[in-house]
């Protein structure tokens, strides 16, 4: 402990053993009220977790909730895109407005702080983890029920000063069934549990495709072994997506909203437990 303690760890450097876990927590912005924070994960990139993150937003809309994103994936953002929101957000002395989907899903991603959304961020490890802090700490986000938290992929520096920064209540594994993806969900649920989040399901993408003509979905990447690596951890299995060109032309156009399809269920009747009032 420095001889200068104040207690407040959060403007402190010294790492002494007074720090604890919680310590590392940024408080948001005063402006802000945010209820709920689910991160969405994935082992690895490519999986279709910005996908996911979109789909489970637009299911907490129409459940009535205020929903937001938070685009942590700074160097790949996905999520302005597959809502078709574009430009550069609004900011005064205060603080930063987020942006607003068609249908009120609030939003903030580097893609919306770029002056040219083309323009690749070659930004180093630490200063990536502090955009994400200043996401969470200078956006002024309003009243929020549920924040969706598009993780960058993997299990380093950046998810972890994440996992550090934010509140996380939960996180949301998104997979896919080939077996190689089978240990990097494993990775993925070690990881919450050394950070002490809880899991609160697992999602397959591209389980499989659904024959136009007969309906006979087919296991293009072999069957999925997903329901053994739930039952060994004891994580929920909260859907599985197909491989849908409908779901591809929504993204590449910008209507993420429009989608149809009941495959998560379940991530509503979760929802909808977590916070039962609006
Ligand atoms: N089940 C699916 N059906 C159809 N298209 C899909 C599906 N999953 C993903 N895609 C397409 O692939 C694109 C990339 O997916 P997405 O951005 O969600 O991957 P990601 O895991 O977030 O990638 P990264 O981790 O590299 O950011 C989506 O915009 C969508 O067009």
């Amino acid at each position: 402990m420095s001889e200068q303690c104040n207690h407040d760890c959060s403007s402190c450097s010294a790492d002494c053993s007074e720090r604890t876990a919680e310590s590392f927590l940024k408080k948001p912005h005063e402006k802000s009220d945010i209820k709920k924070v689910i991160a969405v994960v994935s082992g690895k990139g490519g999986v279709g977790k910005s996908l996911v993150t979109g789909l489970a937003s637009v299911i907490a809309s129409r459940c009535e909730y205020k929903t937001a994103i938070l685009d942590a994936d700074v160097t790949g953002p996905s999520i302005p895109k597959m809502f078709g929101v574009g430009g550069q957000v609004a900011a005064n002395e205060e603080g930063i407005f987020p942006a607003e989907s068609a249908t009120g899903i609030k939003m903030v991603s580097t893609n919306l702080i770029l002056e040219n959304p083309t323009d690749p961020v070659v930004w180093r490890g630490p200063v990536i983890g502090g955009v994400v802090e200043q996401f969470w700490t200078d956006v002024m986000w309003g009243d929020v029920d549920y924040m969706f938290v598009d993780m960058p992929p993997g299990t380093g520096d950046v998810p972890l000063t994440v996992f550090q920064s934010l509140p996380v209540d939960g996180i949301i594994i998104v997979t896919t069934p080939q077996d190689l993806v089978s240990m990097i969900v494993e990775k993925a649920v070690k990881m919450a549990e050394l950070m002490n989040i809880p899991v609160l399901g697992v999602i397959e993408n591209m389980s499989y495709i659904q024959c136009p003509d007969c309906g006979k979905k087919i296991s293009v990447f072999g069957e999925s072994n997903l329901e053994a690596i739930a039952d060994k951890h004891g994580l929920d299995i909260l859907g599985r997506l197909p491989i849908d060109p409908k779901l591809t032309a929504l993204c590449d156009a910008g209507q993420i909203e429009r989608f149809e399809g009941n495959w998560l269920e379940k991530v509503a009747e979760m929802l909808l437990k977590m916070l039962p009032e609006k």
